[in-house]
């Protein structure tokens, strides 16, 4: 079988949980108040509230509603795979690296119904420099309901020129205006 973009190169090494880390059970704070995926300023965003879990894992739970739909009654593929994307990302809360998304692969391998709860949990397989490898999965129901989703993915640690420079511009000016839209330590500059 050809190798995967996302499985773990020979070189990784574990993933290490940073000592200033959020302890398990915390609530992670949104990254961007302005975030799809956890902002609590987006309206029509998921409002995922990530909880920080043991070792470099967080969870989640995702209520589907009927404004997730992509066919009747039932969750659209893209919008599950963002959910994904929003709780691997928010691993780089427990690393101390401000990563994003380079590759992401899902599976998806039951439908998720409107109404039904997701079960989100990530964490992270391996670090190799900058690259973060990390796994995901939604189950359906419970923590040990059957798996709909599953995400590998590999993420890349970032500098804050990354945002700064490709960031539109008002929205950067909005942050320098109020810096609490941002929910991350610095740890980009003190790492
Ligand atoms: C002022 C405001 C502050 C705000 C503070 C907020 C902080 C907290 C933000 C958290 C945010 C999370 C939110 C959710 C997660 C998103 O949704 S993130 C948004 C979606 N993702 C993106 O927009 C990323 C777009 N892509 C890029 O910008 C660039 O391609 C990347 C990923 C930064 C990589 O570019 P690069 O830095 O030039 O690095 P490059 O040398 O190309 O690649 C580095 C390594 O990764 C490998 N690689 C890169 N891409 C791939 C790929 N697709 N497949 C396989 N390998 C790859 C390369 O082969 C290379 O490997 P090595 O040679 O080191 O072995």
């Amino acid at each position: 079988m050809t190798a995967s973009r996302t499985d773990l190169p020979a070189d990784a090494t574990v993933a290490v949980r940073h000592p200033d880390a959020p302890a398990p059970g915390t609530v992670l704070p949104a990254h961007y108040a302005h975030c799809f995926g956890c902002g609590a300023a987006e309206r029509h965003g998921l409002h995922l509230a990530i909880v920080a879990g043991e070792g470099v894992e967080v969870t989640a739970t995702f209520e589907v509603t009927e404004h997730h739909q992509g066919a009747p009654g039932l969750a659209h593929g893209g919008l599950l795979a963002s959910a994904l994307d929003e709780i691997l990302g928010m691993l780089g809360h427990l690393t101390r690296m401000s990563c994003v998304t380079a590759r992401l692969e899902t599976d998806f391998r039951r439908p998720v119904p409107v109404g039904s709860t997701l079960h989100l949990r990530s964490r992270a397989d391996g670090v190799a420099g900058r690259k973060l490898y990390a796994s995901a999965e939604g189950r359906l129901g419970g923590t040990d309901g059957p798996v709909a989703v599953r995400a590998r993915a590999l993420f890349v640690q970032v500098g804050l020129e990354h945002f700064a420079e490709h960031g539109r511009p008002e929205d950067l000016e909005a942050v320098a205006r109020d810096p609490r839209l941002i929910g991350v330590p610095d740890y980009t500059v003190n790492p």
